[in-house]
This record gives C-alpha cells, sequence and structure tokens, in this order.
C-alpha cells in the first residue's frame, strides 16, 4: 500500500466533528473576552478585529502613507503603503497578507505591526484581496501573486520583499512562494528575501469537510490544487535565497502545530533554512496582536531577519 502522507491521514483519521474543531481556533484561546454586544462573531474574533484596528491606527499616525494603491484592475486589488518618516534609500518592504479564513479583514486592519517595523526603516505594505465567496481561492492567490510582481516592478529600489501573512494569509504568503514567475503575467522575478509564516493553513485538503468550506465552496481537488504542502517543489528556486520564519501560538490547535511542522520538514529536504518558533502564553489571534511591540518575540525575530543580516 502506498504511503499515506501526515495530511490523508489526518483526513482520513478525524470525522467531521474533530475537523470544524481543529479548524476552529477561538475554541483554543485561554482567554476570556466578554461578548461585544449585537455581534455575531466569538468575543475572541471581536477583541482581535478592534486591536488590529487600533493598532492600524497608530501604525497610520507613526508613518508616511499612501492608501488604496491599485496593484490590478480589479475593485478590490488595492494595497496600503507605510513608509519610515525617515527616508531610507533602500528599505527592505514587508508585505502583509491578512487573515481572516479568506473571508473577513482587509488592508483597513493590517498597519498594526508598521510601528516598530517602519522606525527600523523598512516599508509596510498591507495588501487587500477579494473575500470569498465574492472571490474564489484561485482569484485570491492570483491576486496576491499580481501584487507582488506589482510591488517588485514598481518600487526597484526597495531592496528585498520579505512576505507576511498570518493564518488564512500565511496559506496565501505561501502560495505567492510557490509562483511560477517565468509566466508573462508577471514580467518579473520578485526578489523574496523572506517569509513569515504565522499560524498557517498549509494543506487545505482537510477543511473540505469543516464549516470554512460552506464560503469557500471548494472541491478536494480544488483544495487539493492550493496547498502550498503540495508545492514545495515549485518553491525551491528560493532555497538559499528566501529564509523562511513558521511560528504557531503555544495555543493554536493541534492541527495548526501538524500543519507547520509538516511544512517545516519538506522546506528543511528542499534546502530552505527555516526557524521554527512555538510562542508560548498565546493562541491564534494573540500571536500577531502583539506584534505592535518592538520587545515581542516575533517581532524581534523579523527585525533580526530583515535588518540583521541573518544569511539564509
Ligand atoms: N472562525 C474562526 C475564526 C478564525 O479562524 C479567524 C478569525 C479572524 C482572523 C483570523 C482567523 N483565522 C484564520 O484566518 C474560529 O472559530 O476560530
Amino acid at each position: 500500500m502506498a504511503q499515506l502522507s501526515g495530511a490523508t491521514q489526518a483526513r482520513e483519521t478525524m470525522d467531521k466533528e474533530e475537523c470544524n474543531r481543529q479548524f476552529s481556533p477561538t475554541l483554543w484561546s485561554k482567554r476570556i473576552i466578554q461578548p461585544f454586544e449585537g455581534s455575531n462573531e466569538h468575543p475572541v474574533v471581536d477583541a482581535h478585529i478592534k486591536a488590529l484596528q487600533e493598532g492600524t491606527a497608530r501604525g497610520k499616525a507613526v508613518a508616511e502613507t499612501i492608501l488604496d494603491v491599485s496593484y490590478g484592475p480589479g475593485d478590490d486589488e488595492k494595497m496600503d503603503i507605510y513608509m519610515p518618516l525617515k527616508p531610507n534609500p533602500a528599505p527592505p518592504v514587508f508585505v502583509y497578507i491578512h487573515g481572516g479564513y479568506w473571508r473577513i479583514l482587509g488592508k483597513e486592519f493590517s498597519g498594526y505591526m508598521v510601528p516598530p517595523l517602519v522606525e527600523s526603516g523598512a516599508v509596510v505594505v498591507a495588501l487587500s484581496y477579494t473575500l470569498s465567496p465574492k472571490g474564489s481561492m484561485d482569484l485570491m492567490v492570483d491576486q496576491m501573486r499580481r501584487a507582488v510582481a506589482f510591488i517588485s516592478r514598481q518600487y526597484s529600489h526597495f531592496s528585498g520583499i520579505y512576505l507576511c501573512g498570518h493564518s488564512a494569509g500565511a496559506h496565501l504568503a505561501a502560495m505567492v512562494l510557490a509562483t511560477d514567475w517565468s509566466l508573462p503575467e508577471y514580467g518579473v522575478t520578485p526578489d523574496i528575501k523572506g517569509a513569515f509564516l504565522l499560524s498557517g493553513v498549509f494543506d487545505m485538503r482537510p477543511l473540505v469537510q469543516t464549516y470554512v468550506n460552506e464560503h469557500l465552496k471548494m472541491t478536494l481537488e480544488d483544495m487539493a490544487r492550493n496547498s502550498p504542502m503540495l508545492k514545495v517543489d515549485a518553491m525551491a528556486p528560493l532555497a538559499g535565497k528566501c529564509h523562511i520564519v513558521l511560528a504557531v501560538a503555544e495555543h493554536d490547535t493541534t492541527e495548526f502545530h501538524r500543519q507547520s511542522r509538516e511544512l517545516e520538514q519538506s522546506l528543511k529536504s528542499a534546502g530552505f533554512n527555516v526557524t521554527f518558533l512555538d510562542v508560548p502564553n498565546v493562541d491564534h489571534f494573540d500571536l500577531v496582536e502583539k506584534f505592535c511591540s518592538e520587545e515581542y518575540q516575533l517581532t524581534q525575530v523579523i527585525k533580526e531577519v530583515m535588518f540583521g543580516g541573518v544569511k539564509p
């Protein structure tokens, strides 16, 4: 019998109820947050959205901004750019792809990590994409690839691109790593020097039977086509020049931990330099909320990779 991959085993041994639990990060949070009046979301998600909004307002106050820049023809194909007040002639660029299970959030909630990064001299670019059910997964992946190509063509003075995504955004960022840049629609091979993949979904196949697929409406085949875990060969040209940081929260679900570990192994086998962080005392949400603080472990690691001359 053929060897089953970890994800195939997981899919075949988890029933629908267990799959739903494994893809519900709110259920694993240890924080107790009072419900927000009139909200349909889980209180942890409401608090997350509030933290991202407040953080983004602080980001706008400490940076030079260019908002609503179009990276493509679609209405949702927009990005916000945050630049240091003290100009840096060749800044690294930190490209952020938000999470929210491909259904909620947007660039308006994505400037919360700006203060520590921009104050160090980086440019931050926050991307929007067409959320489901309006946007299909293939469209979202295509949008993120075109956005990165646009940034690379438009701002050639940048000293390297560092991709970052949270949760569903880490999935999209990993799909960007698996891009064939020789295709004519891109017109450039972006200089991707690093990727910070935070609490990501890398094998979508177990999602097929979950509540998340109620709005995604994907077949198992769509899920496989859009699973970075199955695309590591396409990422291989970046090995040796792109440092990958995989992070999970202590209170992330077992399946989120398993998927990040599985990707770590595959990337290492493909020759990548990978740093794995299991961040203590945080859940899926405050793993990134804390990102606005200079002292936070992830902020330090990101700054070290972008500015510390860490060689892949
Ligand atoms: N419905 C999910 C919510 C969720 O996963 C989420 C919410 C806001 C921002 C990121 C999220 N996770 C992945 O993209 C849950 O039950 O935890």
